[in-house]
């Protein structure tokens, strides 16, 4: 083992003995010789034995002389003197004292001081195999390895989880080269191994490893798990003959047993993180924007926003009083160009017809009594966004025709002006009525109809998402939960099949303040039935026999064809009725969606 002889810049003298394959010598602390010289750089210059010699080189920028000549790497050769700014090195290859680079630390010591580091990053770190990488990086420093590999036995089968050499990088192909006798013997006796001179070594110079990867020394240990082995550590080392010892192998033994509880853990908990991102990929599956909902219907409904939103397409969207129809229109808006524009919404139903012109395009004042000022309209406020016009199907006839105009020529008139001004905006229009028997009763104009309804988006009412029910009702219980601090955790399973059963004809908008008012209200940690104000006799209200009898038949073939994927013929199958009664029914759910009346019955019994 040679000597350095280091001599800083007040004169001071001491003697390490190179010890490591690379010793670096630098201001920094964290060089094995540290340096009181502020002239050094951080790192000045490293010093590598390869097995036979000594070479010094100059660490990046670092202006390294060698007996006076500048030099950047040099064969170092008895008496060879290095200076870098003040500080001179002097090379002994003879040992000459027992002063080590790190003279404190013995190599257990060293091992124990990277696991207790290694530990600390356990709970910070998010990459399993980063962190085990590096694990085998501060694994070859302790030990003065070239090559190290971390390899779990899973399901009989081994995986190299990291692979690394002394340059700190992976090696590639590093399963095919390491599945050896070696590493059998070590999983079979659960006993670690030390071979000091591989090459020469007669049981084990033929082993694969040793010969793929040209050691000349091995060390290899279990990492055990409750008395099983679950992997192993494998040390390599293909340049300085006999480099491991007992003593090394007393380290690395140390070392394995603590890491097998330290990997463990990085292993259990990286399992738990990527479970926990899956189980919020689902739930975030669930949701499209601020739309929740995983269920075919829904689904169409995204399929149609994500279609139309890029364009300027006027979207009429259609459903029952709840159903999140101007959700889908903020939808629309916020995934168009026009997201940074105003999003305006109008109620036509709930402004009285005399304020309902001027609400929509503005006045000037004197207009009409109590005009004191000029107004702007929601159109004009739109201007650059969309408008979304609430309740078209209340709008006054008078009004549709000056809709369309406005629709037509791009341009609005406030009430008293003359002017027409300019306004460039997005419609999306909504109904719970039915426009096309309006447009046949007469109180719904057919040409507005056609320039509102470019694109139909329709939303199924709550009873028809099945599983959507309770998704959303999850999810409203978390947000008012969070919101109010409840101490609620979920539903009870009573009230689950309530949820399920009951019809819900105020939609999603009574399905959130039923669960708001339960969230609120309740004092334990499961919401009941009853919190949700869903009692026996409105879930199943009492119906004429044959009322009773429909609704049963129709809930029936529903779940068998849940149940069956949707194929019609196995459910008609399973029911025992012709192919022709489970058409006939989903006409008839069809018919009832889009609120038109029922197919004729051909009369056929089930
Ligand atoms: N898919 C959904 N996911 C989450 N919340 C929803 C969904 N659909 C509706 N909501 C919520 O339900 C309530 C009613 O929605 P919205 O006002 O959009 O319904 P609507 O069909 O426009 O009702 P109306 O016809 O009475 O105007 C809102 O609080 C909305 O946030």
């Amino acid at each position: 083992m040679a000597t350095l002889i280091v001599k800083g810049p007040d004169g001071s003298e001491r003697e390490v003995a190179l010890v490591k394959r690379i010793t670096s010598v630098g201001r920094d602390v964290e060089n094995d010789v540290p340096v009181a010289d502020p002239g050094l750089p951080a790192t000045a210059l490293h010093i590598h034995f390869d097995g036979r010699d000594y070479n010094a080189a100059a660490h990046e920028r670092a202006d390294m002389t060698v007996n006076g000549k500048r030099r950047t790497a040099w064969r170092l050769a008895p008496g060879d003197r290095i200076r870098v700014a003040a500080t001179e090195l002097f090379f002994d290859p003879a040992p000459r004292s027992v002063v080590t680079a790190r003279p404190q630390s013995g190599q257990r010591l060293l091992a124990l001081e990277t696991l207790v580091r290694f530990s600390e990053r356990l709970l910070g770190a998010t990459d399993l195999a980063r962190l085990l990488d590096e694990l085998m990086d501060a694994l070859l420093e302790v030990t003065q390895a070239d090559k190290g590999f971390l390899i779990l036995l899973e399901d009989g089968e081994m995986s190299v989880r990291a692979a690394r050499n002394v340059a700190r990088e992976t090696i590639e192909g590093a399963v095919d080269r390491v599945s050896d006798s070696i590493i059998a013997r070590v999983v079979q006796t659960r006993r670690p191994i030390v071979v000091a001179d591989a090459l020469h070594d007669r049981e084990w110079s033929g082993s694969s490893s040793v010969v793929n990867l040209k050691l000349c020394s091995v060390m290899c240990a279990p990492l055990m798990q409750k008395g099983d082995v679950f992997g192993v550590i494998y040390l390599g080392n293909d340049n300085v003959v006999s480099l491991f010892d007992e003593k090394a192998l007393e380290a690395l033994t140390v070392f394995a047993a603590q890491a097998s509880l330290l990997v463990q853990n990085a292993i259990l908990l990286d399992g738990l993180r990527r479970e926990n991102l899956t189980l919020k990929e689902a739930v975030s599956s669930k949701q499209y924007g601020d739309l929740i909902g995983a269920g075919a219907s829904m689904r169409e409904v995204y399929r149609r926003i994500e279609k139309v939103a890029a364009t300027d397409i006027s979207v009429l969207v259609s459903g029952e009083t709840g159903t999140g129809k101007e959700v889908v229109a903020r939808e629309i808006h916020r995934r168009s160009g026009r997201a940074n524009g105003p999003f305006v919404a109008v109620n036509c139903g709930a402004i009285p017809e005399s304020l309902l012109e001027s609400e929509l395009f503005g006045h000037v004042k004197g207009a009409f009594t109590g005009a004191v000022a000029t107004r702007m309209g929601k159109f004009q406020a739109a201007h650059g966004g969309t408008l979304f016009l609430d309740e078209i199907g209340d709008m006054p006839l008078a009004l549709q025709v000056k809709i369309l105009r406005a629709l037509q020529e791009r341009a609005v008139t406030k009430v008293g002006d003359t002017r027409p001004e300019p306004v460039d905006l997005r419609v999306v229009a909504a109904t719970n009525r039915v426009l096309e028997e309006e447009i046949k009763k007469g109180t719904f104009r057919e040409d507005l109809y056609y320039r509102l309804n470019v694109v139909a988006i329709q939303l199924p009412p709550l009873r028809d998402r099945g599983e959507d029910t309770l998704v959303l009702g999850k999810y409203f219980l978390q947000k008012y939960g969070k919101e109010f601090g409840a101490k609620v955790r979920g539903f009870t399973p009573s009230a689950l099949v309530a949820m399920r059963k009951y019809a819900w004809p105020g939609n999603i908008r009574e399905l959130e303040n039923r669960v708001k008012k339960a969230v609120v209200l309740a004092d334990r940690a499961l919401v009941s039935a009853e919190d949700l104000d869903l009692r026996p006799e409105i879930l199943e209200p009492i119906l004429p026999l044959a009322q009773a009898k429909e609704e049963f038949q129709k809930r029936y073939i529903n779940e068998v064809l849940e149940r069956n994927a949707g194929n019609r013929t196995k459910t008609a199958k399973d029911l025992g009725v012709d192919p022709r009664t489970i058409f006939r029914h989903l006409e008839k759910l069809e018919a009832e969606r889009r609120g038109q009346p029922p197919p004729p019955d051909e009369g056929e019994a089930p």
